[in-house]
């Protein structure tokens, strides 16, 4: 039996979360470095938990500078099944409103200062992520909310951007006009691409915080403003949390949408042409396949 594992990663704002048994801040080291900070491990209602905050305790990676490689591969490393991942969005829908929670189920990856993948030269593997989010966790997170008296919307598709800057005004009214986006953020990818190779069960819980800049009634984004919305809204995800592990239970069955086989079908790199060191340093998050 695998033992269910849930992860949580805390966007802008979340930089802790609260309620965990024998909670313990600890040091995690990979083969791509260290992640973003320590990760706080403990129990919640007899369920392993971990949280790790994106952006580090005092938000001190950009989007871009997430070590999202170390990140995913920290929690694969320390036994995590599930990932979800809480990030704040802005939104192009009017229904999806600041306050609302949306489970996004899809990605158009506009990012392109990142590292993409585990793999590489001398270890080539390409994964599926036609449907880059779990189906199953992403009920599990949807149940969660409506359970905690959040306004939810299941399903989205999410415009991953490389930012800093937000986006202009032609470019927010393309992404929902031309390409039917239903929000933004910048670090939703390559998280879900990586922790799709690393065969973990992966969800995103989008908190909507504003309209971007498209909508005629509103003003253009402002930091404080997101932040405004979010802490207002703090109390709504630490609700969502809690309820998962009841909902999740310990034990971790076969995925029913196959995210804990991605990597069947994957490598392509024959046996005898693999590189040993890069066999080594996958092994972290491929060894199922590689041993
Ligand atoms: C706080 S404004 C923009 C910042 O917030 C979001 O971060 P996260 O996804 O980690 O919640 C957005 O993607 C930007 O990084
Ligand atoms: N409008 C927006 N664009 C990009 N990232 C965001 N995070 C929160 N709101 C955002």
């Amino acid at each position: 039996m695998t033992e269910t594992m849930i992860a949580v990663i805390g966007g802008s704002g979340i930089y802790d979360i609260d309620g965990l048994e024998n909670a313990e801040w600890i040091d995690v080291e990979t083969p791509w470095g260290a992640p973003s900070d320590q990760i706080l491990t403990g129990t919640l209602d007899g369920v392993k938990m971990a949280f790790l905050p994106r952006h580090g305790r005092g938000h001190v990676h950009t989007p871009s500078t997430v070590p999202y490689q170390a990140n995913i591969a920290a929690l694969k490393q320390i036994g995590v099944t599930d990932v979800i991942s809480v990030s704040a969005t802005g939104s192009f829908r009017e229904e999806m409103a600041p306050g609302d929670f949306v489970i996004v189920d899809q990605f158009i990856d506009r990012t392109f200062a990142r590292e993409k993948s585990f793999f590489g030269p001398g270890l080539v593997a390409h994964v599926s992520v036609a449907h880059p989010t779990c189906g199953h966790l992403s009920e599990a997170c949807e149940t969660a909310a409506k359970a905690a008296g959040i306004n939810v919307h299941r399903g989205g598709t999410y415009l991953a951007m490389e930012g800093p800057q937000f986006s202009t005004l032609a470019e927010s009214k393309m992404y929902r006009e031309s390409w039917g986006c239903d929000v933004i953020g910048m670090t939703n990818m390559p998280e879900a691409k990586l922790a799709r190779e690393a065969e973990l069960c992966y969800a995103s819980v989008a908190m909507i915080t504003d309209y971007d800049s498209w909508h005629p009634d509103h003003g253009e984004v402002d930091v404080s403003e997101i932040i405004r919305v979010l802490m207002g809204n703090a109390d709504k995800g630490r609700n969502l949390v809690r309820r998962l592990p009841a909902l999740l239970g310990n034990e971790h069955k076969d995925c029913p949408h196959g995210c804990d086989h991605a990597l069947e079908f994957a490598i392509l790199t024959a046996p005898e042409k693999r590189d040993p060191a890069m066999v080594e340093k996958l092994s972290v998050v491929a060894g199922r396949v590689l041993t």
